[in-house]
């Protein structure tokens, strides 16, 4: 499948790579034939973006670059976007859908890099090792067991029991710890976890609570003032989910009182644009607490896998239409298409599209070799195959039909 042609010449299909996604992204694209890749190793800002995008067929891009509804609207060529990391939160969803851009992601390679982070920060924090370790620094000597804890027995309090919460899960029991976690979903525990029936119960008996929720419009500022309160006095608090989760004036309120014993926070409500930027934060003035320039998922295995992961996932939509796992679009998976020409329709979904497409191909006596629909919220992917004398006058008419968002063929 990953050589199947495309009717455009793969040469002229152009991907936009941003944010120095892993070599194994372009290693990926140039063996399924791609080679027109435009490789930038930092985000850009929205002027630059737009005027890099707007011949590109395809965009790479992880956390920092923001795909606006302005920026999709000046990429008249876009079919899709890849996240090469988990979250989706800086693309504009909906103006995706809108635009028929689909968009993917890579939900699974970097979630075991984020929860070993997780679990080490639990025993360096426990320890007390951030402040011991600023205070060597400083050439400062305090050999002393006050405040050094082990992990083994303490509670680790989970919020968002996803793929990420899940793995910090195991662990965690795996050095002693208990588990609790809080859900918006019944989740099955894994091993002797117990889900909480809410976030207040989960706060007031965890030890270490650590967030891994999405950035969602219900989980801005879901840890504020009452929230850190409602935490054990000596708790500690850490975040390697999204900056806006945590109120971060509120954290640093509750760590100046001392009602918190220390946090780890690898994520921030406003992070540097670039690593030339300086990093402000009310945080960095507490030797208790781990700052970390949001590096989560950042290690070299889960950036090649994704580079994998992310790359497959446009080269089968570029190659063959399939759109499995894809984050705003309808999922379809589909045959190869031997001997067939494929039209791939794109379209609102509202009633009579469907009646007009089919209308085309009974009117002018076409026949269908498959048929594959699916529809998401306002958008409906119709994928027809025919045969190949006949896709150059379908193609015409489906462009043609009212509600149409973009349609291309594939051969
Ligand atoms: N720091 C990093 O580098 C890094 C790396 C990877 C992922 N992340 C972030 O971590 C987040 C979680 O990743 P994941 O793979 O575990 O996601 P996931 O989608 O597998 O899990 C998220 C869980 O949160 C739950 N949830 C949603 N809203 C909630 C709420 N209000 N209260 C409690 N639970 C809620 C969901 O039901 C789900 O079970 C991602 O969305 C991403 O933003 C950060
Ligand atoms: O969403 C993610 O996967 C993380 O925030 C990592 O993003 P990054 O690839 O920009 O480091």
């Amino acid at each position: 499948m990953a050589n199947a042609q495309t009717s455009l010449d793969k040469a002229k299909i152009k991907f936009l790579l941003l944010e120095g996604v892993h070599q194994s992204a372009v290693e990926s694209l140039n063996r399924a034939g791609y080679t027109n890749v435009d490789y930038v190793k930092t985000a850009l800002a929205e002027e630059e973006l737009i005027e890099r995008i707007k011949d590109a067929h395809f965009v790479g891009l992880r956390s920092r670059t923001q795909l606006t509804r302005r920026v999709i609207e000046h990429a008249p060529k876009l079919v899709a976007a890849g996240c090469f990391c988990i979250g989706t939160n800086q693309v504009d969803l909906d103006a995706a859908q809108e635009h028929g851009v689909a968009v993917f992601n890579a939900p699974f390679s970097n979630t075991r890099s984020v929860a070993e982070l997780v679990i080490a920060e639990a025993i360096l924090l426990l320890r007390g090792i951030p402040a011991k370790n600023a205070g060597c620094h400083r050439g400062e000597w305090d050999k002393s067991a006050v405040g050094s804890y082990e992990i083994r027995g303490k509670t680790m309090g989970i919020v968002g029991y996803g793929s990420i919460g899940s793995q910090v899960s195991v662990m965690a029991e795996a050095m002693g710890m208990q588990v609790v976690f809080f859900d918006v979903v019944t989740k099955l525990p894994l091993g002797n976890a117990v889900q909480s029936k809410s976030l207040t119960e989960l706060l007031q008996v965890a030890d270490v609570v650590s967030l891994h929720v999405p950035e969602l419009e219900a989980t801005k500022n879901l840890i504020g003032e009452n929230e850190l309160a409602a935490m054990k006095p000596q708790s500690f608090l850490l975040n390697a989910s999204r900056g806006t989760v945590v109120d971060i004036d509120a954290l640093a309120a509750a760590l100046e009182s001392k009602h918190l014993a220390g946090a780890a926070i690898d994520v921030f409500p406003v992070e540097p644009k670039g690593n030339n930027e300086e990093f402000v934060s009310p945080l960095r003035r507490f030797d208790n607490v781990i700052l970390t320039p949001h590096i989560g998922g950042s290690t070299m295995e889960a950036q090649e896998n994704i580079g994998y992961e992310v790359a497959e996932k446009l080269i089968k939509y570029s190659d063959n239409g399939t759109t499995t796992s894809s984050v705003n679009f309808p999922e379809v998976a589909l045959p190869a298409h031997r001997e067939v020409h494929r039209l791939l329709h794109v379209h609102q979904n509202v009633p009579g599209v469907m009646t007009a497409i089919n209308r085309i191909f009974s009117e002018n006596n076409i026949n269908i070799a498959g048929q594959y629909l699916q529809t998401k919220e306002s958008v409906g992917y119709v994928v027809i195959d025919v045969d190949s004398a006949y896709s150059d006058l379908a193609l015409k008419q489906l462009r043609e039909v009212e509600g149409t968002v973009r349609c291309r063929v594939l051969f």
